[in-house]
């Protein structure tokens, strides 16, 4: 399978929309919105799990939730970034489509062909960022192996 090359890239206000509110998606909102990502969340609904850390997110200004479905219209050309973590494979597939369309990076939770750029799992201490990816063919080994990290920082 492919490596991807892993470039460090700075987030900081950029806008970033992310669809569904659920594990997946909640996981990555955490991450991005620590780098100083500008996040929309449009999502049907958010799983109970992930409810009282999603809307205390919202309430604080730190994202912009909108229970909804999502539309086409949604995908605006100053985003920088689309995360289609919705646990609807088609609909994750046509946000990609529908955002390569505007030439925008996306990236699908569902299928590792539909990513311009993986997820990595991170572990970050001070001044230091650790990023790990694989080739798309194990997250197991991915995660276990960021938890290492994580404990050695
Ligand atoms: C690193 C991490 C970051 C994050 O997600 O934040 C991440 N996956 C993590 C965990 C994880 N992923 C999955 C499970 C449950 C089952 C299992 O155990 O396998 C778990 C465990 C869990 O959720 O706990 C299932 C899964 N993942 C993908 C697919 C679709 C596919 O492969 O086509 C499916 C099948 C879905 C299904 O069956 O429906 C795809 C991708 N997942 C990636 C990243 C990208 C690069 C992966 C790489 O580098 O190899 C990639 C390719 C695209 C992307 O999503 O960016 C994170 C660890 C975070 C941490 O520990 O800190
Ligand atoms: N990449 C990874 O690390 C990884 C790990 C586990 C699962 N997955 C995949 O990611 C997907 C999401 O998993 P999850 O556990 O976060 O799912 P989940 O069920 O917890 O959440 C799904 C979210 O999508 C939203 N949604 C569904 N249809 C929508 C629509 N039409 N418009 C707007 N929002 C909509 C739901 O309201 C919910 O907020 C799954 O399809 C699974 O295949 C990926």
């Amino acid at each position: 399978m492919k490596k991807h090359f892993p470039l460090f890239i700075s987030v900081e206000k950029k806008k970033v929309l992310v669809i569904g509110a659920g594990k997946v998606a909640l996981r990555r909102i955490s991450v991005l919105q620590d780098f100083g990502a500008d996040i929309t969340v449009i999502a049907k609904s958010v799983p109970g799990d992930q409810k009282e850390r999603i809307e205390c997110l919202h309430r604080e200004g730190k994202i912009n939730l909108m229970e909804r479905e999502f539309r086409p219209a949604d995908i605006l050309t100053d985003y920088f970034m689309i995360i289609a973590a919705s646990d609807d494979n088609d609909l994750n597939r046509n946000i990609v489509a529908l955002g390569r369309e505007k030439g925008i990076l996306v990236n699908s939770a569902s299928c590792r062909e539909d990513c311009d750029f993986y997820f990595p799992a991170i572990a970050a201490k001070d001044n230091i960022v650790v990023g790990i990816a694989g080739d798309g063919s194990d997250h197991r080994a991915v995660a276990d192996l960021a938890a290492k990290v994580r404990r050695e920082l």
